[in-house]
């Protein structure tokens, strides 16, 4: 057994307020003020928690661990202890592999390579379609069997309106969400930046917002006729925040999540970040990410989801037009989201809750709680504690962040996983 005590516990929906978190084999026991008093309890390991926040670990419901295939960028190994250092404790991970997800073999073997190599919970996504080349549907019955707790083609949108909506139908049937990235690639094209006043600028080529307008329209209609769990992955824009508002009012059951990236930059940090400020969807105007913290503080946005993509360093140097979409983020999540509630802009309550209980909802998965009988994944986080981004030090493979030289506010001491302490912050900091 195992006490964590002297802490302020921020259960979302069931507790917050000093407590003692009991732990025994594995399992949360109970959350109750005065517990390390108690002498029959004298002689259980002791964690002292004291002046910090004691929270259920963070659920990635969106990352790109790269296992198999992309071992150079990632692997379950390093991702997921990039994930607990970033007080992650589950991670759900992206079908874009090599080969794709889209088979129940991949996914077994996903799920064995986490039994031995991984320090998190890790949840595997199908693909929509096989090879997520948006032709023909994966078997959604034998992925859900195996353990795949959603279906996506992240990366590569579903172009085909037919194929989505087949694709819709059988998830409903299996009530498995679909994940969906949202982008009609018919007006993003060829561009690697918002398309905008920045875009010109420099001479980019440009993405409009309206890509994912228009993708989520059709997506609404499509999840409104099937009955599908929609869940709209890396929301971007005002209009499609505005869409999800309007969705939700109407009885769509959509759920939306967004990337610490998109509330924190806008297109006017690429000239300076340049391909480490490259991911799709693109960093917005200003007008966006004042939308998505503004959705993230109603309930439009249920979740905050990495989108941990891990890329190569010598891919991210092909500069603008060739190096790949995407930037790492599970080891600043934490420290950006608070960034939100430093700025007043969200309560600490609502930012936990996105980071925990909200995404294991939208996936219906029994984690984010530290309600007894729950498995003991607990995130201990130093709330005063000023930090600075540096790369270097990262568990992940990749360095591809604009967030490097950073300071943030806010830092994870322990992680527990199931019990055990998997990641504590280093004393040299
Ligand atoms: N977000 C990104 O820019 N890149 C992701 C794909 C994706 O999430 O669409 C990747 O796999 O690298
Ligand atoms: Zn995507
Ligand atoms: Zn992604």
């Amino acid at each position: 057994m195992m006490l964590v005590h002297g802490g302020r516990v921020l259960d979302p929906g069931h507790y917050v307020g000093e407590a003692d978190v009991l732990i025994g084999e594995g399992r949360v026991m109970a959350v109750q003020a005065g517990l390390a008093k108690r002498t029959d309890l004298r002689h259980v390991t002791r964690i002292d928690a004291e002046g910090l926040l004691v929270v259920p670990g963070f659920v990635d419901l969106h990352a790109h661990l790269r296992e198999p295939g992309f071992e150079y960028k990632e692997t379950i190994a390093t991702g997921t202890a990039a994930a607990v250092a970033g007080g992650f404790t589950t991670v759900c991970c992206m079908p874009n592999t090599n080969p794709v997800n889209d088979d129940i073999a991949v996914t077994a073997w996903i799920i064995e390579r986490t039994k031995t190599t991984a320090s998190a919970h890790v949840h595997p996504i199908g693909a929509i379609t096989l090879g997520s080349a948006g032709r023909e549907l994966a078997d959604f019955r034998a992925l859900k069997q195996a353990g795949c707790v959603a279906v996506s083609d992240d990366g590569r949108p579903v172009m085909g309106e037919e194929i989505m909506r087949r694709a819709m139908q059988s998830a409903a049937e299996l009530d498995m969400p679909v994940i969906d990235h949202c982008e009609d690639t018919r007006s993003s094209g060829c561009g690697c930046m918002n398309d905008g006043p920045v875009s010109r600028a420099m001479g980019w080529r440009g993405m409009p917002g309206d890509a994912e307008y228009r993708m989520i329209a059709r997506d609404i209609r499509l999840a409104r006729d099937t009955g599908v769990r929609l869940h709209i992955a890396h929301l971007s824009t005002a209009d499609g925040v505005e869409m999800v508002r309007k969705a939700k009012m109407d009885g769509v059951r959509i759920t939306a999540e967004v990337s610490p990236h998109h509330f924190t930059l806008t297109d006017d940090a690429v000239p300076t970040y340049g391909a480490n400020a490259k991911m799709n969807p693109p960093l917005r105007r200003e007008r966006d990410r004042a939308a998505v913290i503004e959705g993230l503080a109603d309930g439009t946005i249920d979740a905050i989801a990495t989108d941990h993509a891990p890329h190569a360093e010598y891919e991210k140097q092909w500069g603008m037009d060739w190096a790949p979409f995407g930037v790492i983020g599970l080891e600043t999540a934490l420290g950006l989201t608070l960034g939100l509630v430093q700025q007043g802009r969200v309560t600490l309550q609502r930012a936990m809750t996105c980071l925990t209980s909200a995404p294991a909802a939208v996936l219906g998965l029994p984690r984010g709680t530290l309600e007894p009988g729950a498995a003991a994944d607990v995130t201990v986080i130093d709330p005063e504690a000023s930090w600075t981004v540096d790369p270097e030090r990262f568990r992940s493979k990749s360095r591809n962040t604009p967030f490097a030289g950073w300071v943030l506010k806010g830092q994870v001491v322990r992680t527990l996983v199931a019990g055990m302490t998997v990641y504590q912050r280093p004393e040299t900091l």
